[in-house]
């Protein structure tokens, strides 16, 4: 089968919310392929435009390229042709485009790259690690702009105009000058994903700046509460989205806050609030406390 177009996927991420779906382990941490095609399935029921596995919500980081080739297959097997479904390419140069390879053999529609670990980069070395990973796929790419690659507005222009692959930048540090000074250079050439830990806190605002969409982690346990924000969010309901701040996101954070890698914690928390059961984290993240626990579970409830 064809790939999708890199411009027909960018088309598609930018109508709706996208999801970032946590991967299921069970109480072993191996990976538990049952309960998370089932959790897509039931993601996918919903008006979502794109799903994004083994993302920082989905525990990228903490899989092996092997396990990630596994829960791709996985994610393109439930929902492939249903929702885009966009791989990760994660760690180093040769590791990257080694799974964005891998992605595009599995069926995905597209690829996020992952920021490489541990060491520092200048952006000229920025530059070539992602285009590395872009000439190793016909698939759209988008690069995640955050922790040790951090993309300035040059490096975003270069990249565009080196890679006819590249479709988007998701955006994970919140620098609305630095955006600003990007979305003025690039403009639509490219998509922007507003990216950052509980994407809702900052998606009016960055709507905006030209930010396209958002991608969501709360969708994986409370989808109609994330829908009905985004929709806010897209009519520029300034009150309503306020209002939806104040009921649920900001006294999320609030819980979010309190421990290093909960972002991603609560989210599985929030699983087991509704019923649906992700699976412990793996190390290095921990889960959130019982109180804590019990604590956003009321909250859920408000909302449910
Ligand atoms: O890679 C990830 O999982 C993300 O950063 C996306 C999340 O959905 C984030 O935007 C959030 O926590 O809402």
């Amino acid at each position: 089968m064809n790939p999708m177009h890199p411009d027909d996927l960018a088309r598609r991420l930018s109508l709706g919310l996208l999801s970032f779906p946590v991967t299921h382990f069970d109480a072993d941490l191996a990976f538990d392929e049952d309960r998370y095609r089932e959790h897509l399935s039931w993601q996918a029921e919903h008006d979502v435009a794109g799903l994004f596995a083994a993302g920082g919500t989905g525990e990228g980081f903490s899989l092996t390229p092997e396990e990630i080739d596994r829960v791709v297959r996985a994610a393109v097997g439930e929902v492939g042709g249903r929702v885009p479904v966009l791989a990760p390419a994660t760690g180093g140069t040769a590791a990257a485009a080694a799974q964005a390879r891998a992605a595009q053999e599995a069926g995905a529609d597209g690829v996020l790259l992952l920021p490489p670990y541990l060491t520092e980069a200048g952006q000229e070395g920025l530059i070539e690690h992602v285009s590395a990973v872009c000439r190793a796929t016909d698939l759209g790419v988008i690069v995640y702009s955050r922790a040790n690659a951090v993309y300035t507005h040059h490096t975003v222009a270069a990249l565009a105009e080196r890679n006819p692959n590249l479709i988007g930048l998701k955006d994970g540090v919140g620098d609305i000058e630095a955006m600003t000074r990007t979305y003025a250079t690039v403009g639509d050439r490219l998509i922007y994903i507003g990216g950052l830990p509980t994407a809702e806190t900052f998606a009016l605002p960055l709507t905006e700046l030209g930010v396209t969409t958002y991608s969501s982690a709360m969708y994986n346990f409370v989808p109609g509460f994330a829908l009905e924000f985004f929709a806010a969010v897209r009519s520029r309901d300034r009150a309503e989205v306020y209002r939806r701040l104040n009921e649920f996101v900001l006294p999320y954070l609030e819980i979010r806050d309190r421990g290093r890698g909960y972002a991603v914690s609560i989210v599985k928390a929030g699983l087991d609030a509704v019923g649906r059961h992700g699976g412990p984290v793996r190390p290095p993240l921990t889960a959130l406390a019982e109180d804590e626990c019990a604590e956003l579970a009321a909250l859920i409830r408000k909302v449910s």
